[in-house]
């Protein structure tokens, strides 16, 4: 079953056509990496995909976009399917509160009362993306204090805290070095049990680490999208073979 549906799905900034009459499916319970050169449209397609991308200015769309058999797009309560998927950016961000806080701060902001409080609730998520034991004796304090991987971390833990069934990540370890990189992509192996999860990369040793399946995205349309395995080493696409043999070859 697909936990994502992109159905004849475009989008506009203005004028500029980015995604062109998408058609694609993500599975549940599985990573998909999504590749393609700067500016063809990953951000934006998973912006689309949590409701966040029509807070910019002129962003148009058209077509729809189902997860987990809903339409989404015609909701008129947005908090709850950016809850339902939630969003991991490529700069690590603490927010201006305590560790505790952090993990605490989404359940509290979409109101989930069994949530928002206890002890319990912030060990499990700060375990979930193995953070507990580097933080477990100074939860008071600022997270601002924590390293860039330890944020990346903590901003997962801030995610999961409220219960996605989708999780969108968009280049995660980016400004990441390997050895955080390295516990992030274990991380993301572990968490796809109970998680769908999107990940955008440019790295492509990642999307093979890592992805169940792949795709590949360009000028607004998707060329290719298969198991990692076959996407890697025998693509159908010329494009896409291109596009890796650039990188690798
Ligand atoms: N807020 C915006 N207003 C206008 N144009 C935008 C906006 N955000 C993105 N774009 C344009 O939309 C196109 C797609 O951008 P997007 O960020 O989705 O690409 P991308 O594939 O994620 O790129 P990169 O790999 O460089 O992050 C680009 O041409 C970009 O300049």
């Amino acid at each position: 079953m697909n936990a994502v549906e992109l159905i004849n799905f475009s989008t506009w900034y203005g004028s500029k056509n980015i995604l062109k009459n998408v058609n694609i499916g993500f599975s549940s319970d599985a990573i998909t990496a999504i590749m393609g050169p700067s500016g063809c449209g990953k951000t934006t397609m998973l912006r689309s995909i949590n409701r966040t991308a029509e807070m910019e200015t002129g962003f148009k769309w058209d077509g729809d976009i189902h997860v987990l058999g809903q339409s989404i797009n015609k909701v008129k309560n947005v908090a709850r399917v950016r809850r339902q998927v939630g969003m991991v950016y490529q700069t690590p961000v603490a927010l201006p509160m305590s560790i505790k806080e952090n993990v605490l701060f989404g359940p509290r902001y979409y109101g989930l009362k069994g949530r928002s409080h206890g002890d319990a609730i912030v060990e499990d998520c700060l375990r979930k993306v193995a953070l507990w034991d580097e933080v477990k004796d100074r939860l008071q304090q600022p997270a601002s204090k924590l390293s860039g991987g330890q944020k990346q971390r903590l901003a997962m833990a801030r995610v999961l805290a409220v219960e996605p069934r989708v999780l969108l990540l968009d280049e995660p370890c980016s400004s990441l070095d390997p050895a955080s990189t390295n516990l992030i992509e274990e991380l993301l192996k572990r968490l796809t049990k109970d998680l769908s999860i999107i990940i955008v990369t440019h790295n492509l040793f990642q999307a093979r680490r890592i992805a169940d399946e792949t795709v590949f995205l360009l000028e607004g349309q998707v060329v290719e999208k298969g198991h990692t395995g076959t996407i890697f080493t025998s693509p159908r696409h010329e494009k896409t073979r291109g596009f890796i043999s650039g990188l690798f070859g």
